[in-house]
């Protein structure tokens, strides 16, 4: 069995810092250039971190969330160096605060993550300003704002991984889609996170990561991260999956989620609904790990979930005359397949949410 995780060798994902001049400033792993080189970013820039939102230079549902949440601040900063907020009331303050988050939530649409970070941070600058602030204090207020989220995230992936790990078996042999580790989040992980969890309580023979098409996010990411951590890692491309269930060499399947339906259905990775068939036909329990926020009791199922689609070089690098390429890159996963949805908040029935 597995000793205890070495996440000492784990980068913080994303990480807003005051610089030496005391200005904010984003950090961030550019995982686009994962495994082969571990490089930080640095920006004060909001629309640099859009933009690396848009090309998964950040990715991975809590993890775009924070990086939305740390545009909002760096543009409070921005506003706040940019002139005096006596010289415009608070209304036009307001309506370029509005105009800011709309693009930052526009990144990704999938994610519920990110519209959910920037949210958080829309309401703590409205209520700075409504509360008689100005535009150095609202940046003041966003920068501690983005702080307390990104503890947030880390205790609540402590906390899924913790009941996590209580549904998995000793010697568990766990099969898991996409990247929903460290790397997805501020630090720690969702589904990976509870592979940590229960490798400290020595239950985990082994990993099997899916590469995951068209972006790999299994083979450069997944098994970097768990590699690095001590954990036994085994690549395998997407289509081998029913084979190793055939083999009965999966005892769970546990991945991810970017947004989850009011009734239990789960955006995830492109793959993931495959996934979740597969286990149902070899009588494999389905895990879906997320925070509470990536629940969105607004949409009642799953069929009312953007899906992003993106840019078909992703799929086909060099064009053929002809041939059109799709290429979402989320599915739904019908509650109905799903054994238990773990938040921070406990292991529930997919209907069961609270
Ligand atoms: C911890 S949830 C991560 C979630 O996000 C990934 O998508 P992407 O790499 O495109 O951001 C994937 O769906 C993961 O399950």
């Amino acid at each position: 069995m597995t000793s205890a995780p070495r996440l000492e060798n784990l980068p913080r994902t994303i990480e807003l810092v005051r610089a030496a001049d005391g200005k904010a400033e984003l950090v961030y792993v550019d995982q686009r250039l994962l495994p082969g080189e571990l490089a930080y970013a640095r920006t004060r820039d909001w629309r640099a971190v859009v933009d690396a939102v848009r090309s998964l230079a950040v990715r991975g549902a809590p993890a775009i969330g924070a990086a939305g949440a740390a545009a909002v601040a760096l543009w409070a900063q921005e506003r706040a160096e940019s002139r005096a907020f006596a010289d415009a009331d608070a209304s036009s303050y307001l309506s370029e605060l509005e105009h800011v988050c709309a693009q930052v939530a526009s990144a990704r649409p999938t994610a519920v993550n990110l519209s959910w970070g920037v949210a958080r941070m829309r309401r703590a600058a409205r209520g700075r300003v409504l509360a008689g602030g100005g535009a150095e204090e609202a940046a003041a207020a966003l920068f501690d704002a983005v702080k307390a989220l990104e503890a947030d995230d880390e205790a609540a992936n402590r906390a899924i991984g913790a009941h996590g790990a209580a549904l998995l078996p000793k010697g568990a042999r766990i099969l898991t889609h996409c990247n929903a580790g460290s790397l997805a989040t501020v630090f720690f992980g969702t589904a990976l996170g509870i592979v940590y969890a229960a490798a400290a309580r020595g239950k985990v023979a082994r990993v099997y990561a899916d590469e995951t098409r068209p972006v790999g996010q299994g083979a450069r990411l997944t098994c970097w991260e768990l590699a690095r951590a001590g954990i036994p890692v085994t690549l395998i491309c997407d289509n081998m999956a029913a084979s190793l269930m055939a083999k009965g060499e999966v005892d769970a399947v546990v991945v991810g989620a970017d947004r989850i339906a009011a009734n239990g259905d789960v955006a995830n990775k492109i793959g993931t609904y495959g996934l979740a068939v597969l286990a149902r036909r070899h009588g494999v329990p389905f895990y879906v790990a997320a925070p509470a926020s990536t629940v969105d009791k607004a949409l009642s199922e799953g069929s009312q979930i953007p899906i992003e689609e993106r840019d078909p070089a992703e799929v086909l690098p060099h064009p053929i005359a002809g041939v059109e390429v799709w290429n979402p890159s989320f599915d739904v996963t019908p509650a109905a397949l799903i054994a238990r949805i773990v938040t921070e908040d406990g292991a529930f029935a997919p209907g069961d949410l609270p």
